[in-house]
């Protein structure tokens, strides 16, 4: 056979499979509406009704992964189904996500990564904007960065959570390539001045001493604010992501000068809903303990004794008086799991004041 008939008989198959998938997908998305239907039929009145089920959303991915032969890799495989649940789900209902923009931000990215492009996303100019807009109930969902591997712990986050009633629903971990980009009437040796973010800039500072040592390294709002700066301002760069660069339309000088090749940030959904144990969870706390000796040690007895996995411990300053701490606590396990129960009970005895942030399941993808 020739390559060309070949090639007509192969997108003939492809046809027709894409006829078969169409189908199902539109069988999927009826399906949808089903459930959206049946869970607004069980309301009890004065009850709201909710269409985004996190835990479940998550078995979906799990399911998929387990499933899957190739030779698309999970994660691939993961993402397409990601999208068709966000379609779906957008059937039910529109999500609004709010994020810490501007657009073409991390956050965004990481709002998509989780959520899916279809919900409606609304970029806040700051860290608490998102938190505060959440608890107006302006928007369904919140999404914040909480840590990097590279910078560590993302103090406004931390901080906001001291300031306001949030429930943590669920996390997704962004890879972050940061590149060098300029805009087109900007030369290479003309560059007088960085842009980024703080973090970005201090992600990326033993790459910015070895080729810009003497170049003046500015600190704005954001990545994306960056970017747009460079756009309109001679001899200047910006450090950014991809998203940025193409929304803005800059060029690469140069490509993943991060300085840890596996440099990534999680970013935390904060909503108002109570996420159900999927089996595979994380659960967030605060804990203040009094200013006594052994009151560290204290609160992680209980954690060993339990054989439960501590993920991280964060110290900031409590707000409430001059050299105290609260605690940031992230461990294995759901709030509702026996276990993590009885060590919740153990440490409340024990701390000042406790807070459970949110159980939500591990990130899938
Ligand atoms: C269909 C449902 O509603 C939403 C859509 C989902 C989907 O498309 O698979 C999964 C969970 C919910 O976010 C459901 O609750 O099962």
């Amino acid at each position: 056979m020739s390559e060309a008939d070949q090639l007509k008989a192969l997108r003939v198959r492809i046809d027709s499979l894409d006829e078969k998938i169409l189908e199902l997908i539109s069988d999927r998305a009826r399906c949808a509406q089903e459930v959206a239907r049946v869970k607004m039929l069980n309301l009890q009145p004065g009850e709201t009704p909710v269409f985004y089920r996190p835990e479940r959303e998550a078995w979906v991915l799990k399911h998929i992964m387990e499933l899957n032969k190739g030779p698309l890799d999970n994660e691939e495989m993961a993402r397409l189904f990601r999208e068709i649940m966000s379609s779906c789900l957008a059937l039910e209902q529109p999500l609004k996500v709010a994020y810490l923009g501007p657009e073409g931000t991390f956050t965004q990215a990481a709002a998509l990564k989780h959520f899916g492009a279809s919900v409606q996303s609304k970029p806040m100019a700051a860290i608490d904007e998102v938190f505060r807009e959440v608890v107006a109930g302006a928007v369904n969902f919140g999404v914040v960065p909480v840590e990097n591997s590279t910078e560590g712990a993302v103090s406004h986050t931390l901080d906001s959570f001291l300031e306001h009633d949030i429930v943590i629903c669920g996390e997704v971990e962004l890879r972050i390539h940061h590149h060098l980009l300029i805009g087109e009437n900007t030369k290479s040796a003309n560059i007088s001045r960085i842009y980024s973010h703080a973090q970005s800039l201090a992600q990326c500072r033993k790459w910015l001493d070895a080729h810009y040592p003497n170049v003046e390294r500015v600190a704005v709002a954001s990545n994306a604010e960056a970017a747009k700066r460079v756009k309109s301002e001679w001899n200047s760069a910006a450090i950014a992501g991809d998203v940025a660069a193409q929304l803005y339309g800059l060029s690469k000088l140069q490509e993943k000068i991060e300085d840890r090749p596996d440099n990534s940030t999680r970013f935390l959904m904060i909503g108002n809903q109570e996420v159900p144990p999927t089996g595979d969870d994380k659960t967030s706390i605060i804990v203040s303990m009094s200013n006594r000796p052994g009151a560290l040690h204290e609160l992680l007895v209980p954690f060993h004794a339990n054989g439960i996995d501590l993920t991280r411990i964060e110290t900031r300053p409590s707000r409430s008086g001059k050299w105290t701490y609260v605690f940031f606590i992230d461990f294995v396990g759901h709030h509702q799991d026996p276990l993590v129960k009885a060590v919740l009970e153990q440490l409340s005895q024990e701390a000042v004041a406790l807070k459970v942030l949110g159980s939500y399941p591990k990130a899938v993808l």
